[in-house]
Parts: C-alpha cells; sequence; structure tokens
C-alpha cells in the first residue's frame, strides 16, 4: 500500500511517500520519494528538493501559495525524472500534521467535512499551522479526489496530562472555553519515547523519560508509563522554551505594558514574540543554531548571549519535567538541533551533572542518531534519537486504515 504524509511546518512543506505491505514496525522505511519546500530561505522564488530514486533534484519554481507548491510538490511523484508511481490511483491514503486539534481529538481521525470544520475553527489556536495542514487536505482533493485521509494530530499524545499541570491557574471558565494546555510535538515525543525503549532494550512502561525536542520549535515532554505527563508547550507552541523565532515562557504583564504604554496591536505582539524573538530576537543574527554558533565562535557579545538563555532555559524546564516525572532515567535529544548540535547537548548535560548524569564526550561529538551516549556509570542515560514524524503518521495511517 503507497501511503502519502504530509506534514505542514510553519514555514517549511515536508511530503513522503511509503510503500508499506504489513503492519509497520517502529524501524522506518526508506521512503520511495521525499520532497521538500522551504520558505524560510528566498523570497522571490521557492526550492523544492525531492530525493527519489536514488537521485536528489532541485527544482526552482516561482514564489508561491503553499497550495501551488505543494501541488507541484505531489505531480512529481509520476513526472520525470523523480516519477516513481504510474499515477494518482496507485495511492491509498495521504496522512497529514495537524498541529492542533484542541479538546476534541484524543487520536488520529479519518478526515471528513466536520473534522475539516473543527481543524479551520482550531486556526486561532494555531495560525501558523493549522491554515498549512488545511492546505494539504485542499490539494489532495484537488488532485487525488476523493481517497481517505487521515489527521494525526500535534495535541493527541499529551491528551493524558493530568488536570493540574494541563489547567492555566486563571479562572475556571477559561478551561471550560478550551483555554488550557495541549502541548504540541506530540508524534515526535510519542516516537521518541518508544525509539528510546527499544535502543535501551527496555519496556517504555518501565522508564521516566524527559525528550527534548529541539528544531525550529522546541517542547520537552515528560513521558512516564508510555505516556505523555507533562509537556512545556501550552495552549499554543508558544509556551515554554526559548526558540528559533518564538520568545517562550515571558511574563504576560509584559504583554499588556506594550499594548498600554507603547500602543502594541494584537497582531504586532504576535509577530513579535513568534517571529522577532527567540534566539534570532536576542541576537539579532539569526534563529538558525548553526548561524548562531559561528557567529559565537567570533567572539560575538549577543550570539553567546542568545545560546547563554538558551541552554539555561533547557536545563531549567527539564528540572521541572524531572519533577513531574518524580525522576529521571533517560534524556533523549531530537530534531534538527537535539540530533546535530554537540555543543547544545553537552553544556545542557554538564549543567545536569547533580541528577548523576554524564556523557561520554567523543560519542558526544560523533553525534550518531539513535545512540545512548551516557558514560557506563552515568545513572541516567542520555540519546541521540533521530526523529521520525512522518513514519510514525504513516504507521498511524495504516492502523487508521487496518483498524
Ligand atoms: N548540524 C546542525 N547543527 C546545529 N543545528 C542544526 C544543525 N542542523 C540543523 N540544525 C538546527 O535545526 C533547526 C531545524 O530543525 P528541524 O527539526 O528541521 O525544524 P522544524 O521541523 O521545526 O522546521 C535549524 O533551524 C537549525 O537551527
Ligand atoms: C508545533 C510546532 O512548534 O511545530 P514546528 O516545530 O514544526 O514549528
Ligand atoms: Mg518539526
Amino acid at each position: 500500500m503507497k501511503i502519502l504524509v504530509l506534514n505542514a511546518g510553519s514555514s517549511s512543506q515536508k511530503c513522503r511517500l511509503y510503500a508499506i505491505d504489513q503492519n509497520p514496525s517502529l524501524e522506518p522505511l526508506t521512503p520511495l520519494w521525499e520532497a521538500n519546500a522551504d520558505w524560510t530561505k528566498e523570497k522571490g522564488s521557492t526550492e523544492i528538493k525531492i530525493k527519489a530514486n536514488g537521485q536528489t533534484e532541485v527544482q526552482k519554481v516561482p514564489a508561491g501559495t503553499r497550495l501551488e507548491i505543494t501541488h507541484q510538490m505531489i505531480k512529481t511523484l509520476w513526472n520525470g525524472k523523480t516519477r516513481v508511481i504510474s499515477g494518482p490511483e496507485e495511492i491509498s491514503v495521504v496522512g497529514h500534521r495537524v498541529v492542533h486539534g484542541g479538546p476534541d481529538y484524543r487520536e488520529s481521525v479519518r478526515i471528513t467535512p466536520e473534522v475539516q470544520a473543527t481543524i479551520e475553527r482550531l486556526i486561532p489556536y494555531a495560525p501558523l499551522h493549522n491554515p498549512a495542514a488545511l492546505d494539504g487536505m485542499k490539494a489532495t482533493e484537488q488532485i487525488l479526489g476523493q481517497i481517505p485521509q487521515v489527521a494525526v494530530f500535534d495535541t493527541a499524545f499529551h491528551s493524558t496530562i493530568p488536570q493540574e499541570a494541563a489547567i492555566y491557574p486563571g479562572p475556571y471558565s477559561w478551561y471550560e472555553q478550551g483555554i488550557r494546555r495541549y502541548g504540541f510535538h506530540g508524534t515526535s515525543h510519542l516516537y521518541c519515547s518508544q525509539r528510546s525503549a527499544h535502543i535501551l532494550k527496555r519496556d517504555v512502561k518501565t522508564l521516566r523519560i524527559v525528550n527534548c525536542h529541539l528544531g525550529n520549535g522546541c517542547s520537552l515532554a515528560a513521558i512516564r508509563n508510555g505516556q505523555s505527563v507533562d509537556t512545556t508547550m501550552g495552549f499554543t507552541p508558544l509556551e515554554g522554551l526559548m526558540m528559533g523565532s518564538r520568545s517562550g515562557t515571558v511574563d504576560p504583564s509584559i504583554l499588556i505594558y506594550l499594548q498600554r504604554e507603547h500602543g502594541y496591536s494584537a497582531d504586532r505582539l504576535d509577530q513579535v514574540l513568534n517571529k522577532e524573538s527567540g534566539v534570532l530576537g536576542i541576537s539579532g543574527i539569526s534563529g538558525d543554531m548553526r548561524t548562531l554558533e559561528k557567529a559565537v565562535d567570533e567572539g560575538n557579545e549577543r550570539a553567546k548571549l542568545a545560546l547563554a538563555i538558551y541552554i539555561y532555559r533547557i536545563t531549567y524546564f527539564i528540572g521541572a519535567m524531572v519533577a513531574s516525572l518524580g525522576g529521571i532515567d533517560v534524556l533523549s535529544f531530537t530534531a534538527g538541533v537535539g540530533e546535530n548540535d554537540r555543543l547544545v547537548r553537552s553544556s545542557v548535560c554538564e549543567r545536569l551533572g547533580f541528577l548523576d548524569l554524564k556523557i561520554d564526550q567523543s560519542l558526544n561529538e560523533q553525534s550518531l542518531a539513535d545512540t545512548d551516549i551516557a558514560t557506563p556509570d552515568s545513572r541516567v542515560r542520555v540519546l541521540i534519537v533521530r526523529t521520525e514524524e512522518d513514519w510514525e503518521i504513516a504507521r498511524e495511517c495504516w492502523q487508521n486504515l487496518h483498524s
């Protein structure tokens, strides 16, 4: 069965086609075809990078809406050098990453007009992400017609978070209106917790795991008995850690102050907190860790400060997650920064030495996916895990169609 996965990020679109013939295990299969578009780089055009048939092809197309670009990406499945199937009829199901499922969805669902209407109603909760997922569904309908589609929610894995961690201590009516902590990156946290247990040859139900998903968006999850019991993101993907261009947690009075004293509108606040803060906001250079660390090496003071705050906040929130779990057995690092950034991992782990946690510096330097980098005498295991959100979405699609 051919399963197409559409993963709409805030400024990227990732697409994968998998061929799955039996109940898929945790071990990811290599996709037959993958296509990525990134809107963070150029303005006038968009680059689509396609990997298929053992080759990588880069197509530069005129800048367009996400819907137009997604159309172009999907059509490369059966056209030109990247062709891997004879036509759209070969695809059995399409899985979509949907960031916000609100209070309604605790697991993946088959997409119907009602489900789409709910995702649309939740746009104010995730204005960067939910419209992107809806565009993917529209592109699917326009090109592939009435094919089964499955929505896989970032929020679903966190539906087990207990009320005391999920409810904000504002008026209770907030909670009744749906203003509560939901948490995100759930598909990644779920996959990584299972993968961690697999790497350690342990049952996930016996482990207390803090998974650090550090990409453009960053969040931690506290996982016990295989279930999420706390996480750092909340009502929206803005709460918690310092991120590439998002502030993470700040005193809400700052926003009231900026509105009252400096006339900030809601849109301006949104722009500042989501796009002009975090690593980019403090350094004034970039939200990309690679660029930031180059500036640190060149002695740039603001870059050093941004990195110091980034590390401090990760460590601080790991402390909170450990308290939520009542201890820790595994600390795992994943996503773009977590999987690749040796300096971030070693700096965080150095500050956590009091937990009887120690990493082997040469293993950390090698930065190999799916490895335990803790020293043999470290009480806490420290893992690098390559996240596979798209594979997890494909697995959900298979389960949905076969249940
Ligand atoms: N080799 C690397 N070293 C340090 N950071 C990296 C490296 N590769 C990627 N990154 C970081 O990962 C981020 C993207 O992570 P990713 O998980 O792909 O993000 P998202 O899915 O949220 O768009 C980049 O902004 C960059 O900061
Ligand atoms: C939820 C979220 O922040 O997603 P991303 O990291 O893909 O922006
Ligand atoms: Mg991501």
